[in-house]
């Protein structure tokens, strides 16, 4: 009996609706929708077409997108296409607009910040989706989602951060960015914080992220990370194959002997810490090293005091080694005094006060106060409270410090975050509030006025990395809400790509012959979340009466009796049930349900970080509001309790007990995600992990099999590639694509935009080649509903192409036309410029020669020029055939107006002549100059075969020694 759920919708087309290619376009458009082979007859995509396609189809690594996927669509079509492009190390592949990426652990150990990711290099397909993303955004105002899912280790996180880079590149102005720093000294701080090595991933993340990025006019101007944190109970109890946070592993490897001294951690190592050795306890010491100095530096960059910040990290590690036993007759023995002094000390209160608090309880009894002591088991939980509370407190002030990036100007590139609230952000309901404080104080300033418009106007980027399925062993409360997030994502997407479109066709009358048939996981997320009968709804009314886990498994059994989903796990566990996901089973042990759901600190050990009794503020304003709370009446301790984690709600209580429990929070908090989700247009990436032994390019089928199963792919080719996935109202149809009709033929009226919507098809179809979709083996069918239009996933591609065709034809004309005229504007003045140019053609006067050293006597034939000989002979009566003979040659050079007489020593700069000849001078040699030489520039050089005539460049002065 299988048991999931089919969903299936089977249409069959409608002629009335559809539109027909042109006959000689044959019937390929169909060539999925006709599976059945009825309306293609025997048409491109069967038997006529396959010849021609398979000549010119691509091979198998060759092919981008799984939609033109040849032959039968099995899972195993979509398993051998993968592989071979994973084989050619092609990671990424699409399904129309729907990106898969392959994990293929090549870079296994990469830390995954923003930093870490730097170096690889950016695969298009990523950047088209971030292109896309930032396009849509611009153009329609619309909030966008990048939605990034699969299974615990299949590269979310990666991918995510490689996303954000791309982002940041395209309208973030890049990494050299202020804003982008910040974000990667935050990224980092948080990987180290928030991420831990489980039995499926070396690197998991057990914070889910959303990062919000705000974007106005194409550019970043706010960042802010919502962050979902959930898995405590590994800071106090690692599983056993598993490892507690990164940040302790890495602190221990590198800090400073001084700091260790300092910390109270000297001596002290993974295995004699208990909340570490519980787990495994090897470590890479230079890697976490390396790390550690990385975190450090960064928390620097965030503003955020190192020392604050490892002092409550230290006192977590250390508080698991103080431990209790029960002593018949006298009250609970702790057992490690030293550490807990060194707890004390390191939180900056007094060891008897921490003691006081962890083995002490106050008890409201009809009014009265009474003050018991713990048991040990009370004490230990206590004490793991505490460390818990320490922990994601921490982590919580870290987030708000690192989303408080004040703005820095308002130039593209540079970016603020929200300083508001940290883990929980309801998006809506702050945005009306801002707008309504803006509307009723008309007084305040328009920078007021103008955020609350911008606020509620602006869309946002948001990419989203949450937690993975994953099946450890034991699965504990925690794993039930992880899973249960990632049956969320999955059914977002079930809803986007499956059932909306299914639906919306239904709707509107178009029927179409293929079915696709999709898994609904609407009964499992029902089995946990339900109101009434939910696992999550039982356990809190559980909790509330104060019964067991096996009472709890009891009555869920009982309620769930005929549910398939739940299962018993082997015999005998009275503690224990399994959920069929739809990723998998997963059995879940409910022995700490309860505890950890109620998730409380008793205020017997609150109040002890009051500053009357607390000299560290930092610790003290990790539980503020909760003082705040406390110290507002007169009694302290009065048997109340608090969450350990910090809640977003503004009442902490409901009675005495906390006014939530952890899987409300968490449940509400993921209400709200999804709130913000379903107003933005998604882009899914779904991430496929190769193989589930983190092995480098090593490529596992069955492990891929199973994932091409659970993420639906088979079911998303099919729709995709035969189905109607994408439809438009006819209006914004119409002004995406009226350029593809004459637009004397378009009426452009909203009575007519269905005639409008059927030119622009005809039009379209007139230009498409009658071989494309054989070529590219894809339906490019539509249907005109009532309301929409209906496209299949090739009709976009090709309706796209052809609108790209056509811009860039248009810009092309537009530029030509507007650079022809600015040249004919320019042409007169241009022509003037060259006629000139032609007159002056012995172009710009030669520079004037650079006085020399040494400067010999002009040459005598160019000192006048004749016409001026003339003039002057017969001014003077002389006779030109007669001339008066020539001057001397001076009998001197000048230098440094000086005169110099001959001989003159010098030196030779350079060889003389270079090539060489009869006599040859070398550079360095001295020579005398004994006279000018006729030849103009040139000086007279002895020689013992008498005198050369030497270029004066040639040479430099150097006087003569003096005679003896
Ligand atoms: N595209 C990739 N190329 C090379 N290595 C990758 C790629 N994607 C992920 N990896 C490596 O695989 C490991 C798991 O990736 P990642 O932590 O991103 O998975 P995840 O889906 O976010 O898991 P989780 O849900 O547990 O956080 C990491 O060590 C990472 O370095």
């Amino acid at each position: 009996m299988p048991l999931t759920t089919h969903t299936q919708i089977s249409l069959s087309l409608s002629p009335s609706h559809r539109r027909p290619l042109p006959t000689d376009a044959g019937s390929g458009k169909l060539s999925r929708l006709s599976t059945g082979g009825s309306s293609s007859g025997g048409g491109a995509g069967g038997g006529g077409g396959s010849s021609s396609a398979a000549a010119t189809a691509p091979s198998l690594r060759e092919l981008e997108d799984l939609t033109h996927l040849e032959g039968p669509l099995t899972e195993h079509a979509v398993l051998r296409c993968l592989h071979a492009r994973f084989q050619d190390c092609q990671f990424f592949t699409n399904v129309g607009s729907i990106l898969i990426s392959l994990n293929s652990y090549n870079d296994l150990g990469n830390p995954l910040t923003l930093t870490s990711t730097r170096a690889v290099a950016q695969a298009p397909q990523l950047q088209r989706v971030v292109n896309e993303a930032v396009r849509q955004q611009s153009e329609t105002g619309y909030p966008q989602a990048i939605i990034l899912s699969g299974s615990s280790g299949s590269g979310k996180t990666y991918a995510s951060m490689l996303l954000l880079r791309q982002l940041f590149d395209v309208a973030g102005g890049g990494p050299e960015t202020d804003a982008f720093k910040h974000l990667a000294a935050a990224f980092t701080v948080l990987r180290s914080l928030g991420s831990a090595r489980t039995t499926s991933n070396s690197e998991s993340s057990r914070i889910g992220h959303f990062i919000e990025v705000q974007v106005t006019d194409g550019a970043l101007y706010r960042t802010k990370i919502h962050c979902y944190f959930l898995d405590q109970t590994r800071v106090v109890r690692p599983l056993p194959r598993e490892k507690n946070y990164h940040i302790f592993y890495q602190m221990l490897a590198g800090l400073s002997p001084d700091e260790r001294v300092r910390l109270h951690l000297d001596g002290y190592s993974v295995s004699s810490l208990r909340y570490l050795h519980q787990g495994e306890v090897r470590q890479d010491v230079q890697e976490d090293a390396r790390r550690f100095q990385a975190w450090k530096a960064c928390l620097g960059v965030l503003g955020i005091p190192f020392l604050d910040v490892v002092r409550v990290l230290a006192s977590v590690l250390l508080l698991g080694n103080v431990t209790f036993v029960d002593r018949p007759g006298t009250e609970v023995e702790m057992q490690s005094p030293q550490e807990l002094q060194s707890v004390a000390a390191l939180l900056g209160f007094s060891p008897a006060a921490l003691q006081r608090g962890l083995t002490s309880r106050t008890h409201n009894v009809r009014g009265q106060l009474v003050r018991s002591l713990s048991d040990a088991n009370m004490a230990c939980m206590t004490r793991d409270s505490l460390a818990k509370a320490l922990y994601c407190r921490t982590v919580a002030t870290i987030v708000r410090r690192a989303n408080s990036l004040k703005r820095i100007g308002s130039a593209s590139g540079t970016l603020s975050s929200s300083d508001d609230s940290h883990v929980h952000f309801d998006a809506q309901s702050a945005h009306a509030s801002t707008v309504g404080t803006a509307g009723s104080r008309a007084s305040k300033s328009m920078s007021v006025l103008n955020s609350a418009v911008r606020h509620a106007t602006d869309g946002f980027i948001g990419i989203l990395d949450m937690f993975g399925f994953e099946d450890p062993k034991p699965s504990h409360l925690e794993h039930l809400c992880i899973n249960l997030c990632s049956e969320t994502m999955q059914h977002f997407y079930n809803t986007h790509i499956f059932k909306s479109s299914l639906e919306s066709c239904r709707e509107e009358g178009i029927v179409c012959e293929v079915g696709v048939e999709y898994v609904d996981n609407v009964p499992c997320i029902d089995l946990i979340s339900s109101l009434r009968t939910g696992l999550l709804s039982m356990l809190d009314i559980e909790c509330s009466v104060r019964g067991s886990p096996e009472s709890y498994v009891q009555k869920v059994r009982v309620a769930h009796k005929n549910n398939p989903r739940l299962l018993d796990p082997s015999p005998g566990q009275t503690a224990a049930f399994s959920v069929q996901h739809y990723a998998g089973r997963v059995a879940y042990t409910a022995a700490d349900f309860l505890d950890t759901n109620r998730d409380c600190v008793p205020d017997d050990l609150v109040s002890v970080f009051h500053k009357q009794n607390c000299s560290f503020g930092f610790a003290s304003h990790l539980f503020g509001s909760e003082l705040k709370a406390l110290y507002s009446q007169d009694t302290v301790p009065r048997g109340v309790s608090f969450r350990i984690s910090p809640t977003s709600h503004t009442e902490l209580q409901n009675g005495d007990e906390p006014v939530s429990t952890l899987t409300q929070d968490f449940h509400t908090r993921l209400d709200n995600l999804l709130r913000t989700l379903v107003h933005a247009k998604p882009h899914f990436v779904r991430c496929v992990k190769a193989n589930d032994s983190e092995q480098p390019l090593m490529f596992e089928r069955i492990t891929v099999m199973r994932q091409i199963r659970s993420l639906q792919l088979l079911e998303t080719v099919n729709l995709m590639a035969a189905g109607y996935p994408h439809r438009m109202r006819f209006k914004a149809f119409n002004s995406r694509y009226r350029l593809l009709a004459p637009s004397k033929l378009l009426r452009r009226t909203e009575d007519k935009a269905v005639d409008d919507c059927r030119t622009i098809l005809d039009s379209f179809s007139a230009t498409l080649l009658p071989s494309v979709e054989r070529q590219e083996n894809v339906s490019t069918g539509w249907a005109l509903g009532k309301r929409h239009i209906f496209l299949t996933e090739g009709a976009r591609q090709q309706l796209e192409r052809r609108r790209e065709q056509k811009r860039n034809a248009a810009a092309v004309l537009v530029q030509s036309t507007w650079r022809g005229w600015h040249v004919r504007r320019r042409w007169p003045q241009m022509r003037r410029n060259m006629e000139h140019r032609q007159r002056n053609k012995s172009g710009p006067p030669r520079p004037r020669p650079q006085p020399i050293a040494g400067t010999p006597p002009p040459d005598a034939l160019e000192r006048c020029d004749q016409r001026t000989i003339q003039q002057t002979c017969s001014l003077f009566g002389l006779d030109l055939e007669r001339p008066p003979p020539l001057p001397r040659a001076r009998s001197y050079t000048v230098a440094g107006n000086k005169k110099m007489g001959y001989p003159q020593g010098r030196i030779m700069k350079m060889t003389y002549p270079e090539g060489g000849g009869e006599v040859t001078l070398l550079k360095g040699e001295k020579v005398l100059v004994v006279g000018a030489a006729t030849r103009r520039g040139h000086l007279l050089v002895q020689h013992p075969s008498g005198t050369i005539a030497v270029p004066y460049q040639y040479m430099e002065l150097k006087p003569l020694p003096a005679p003896t």
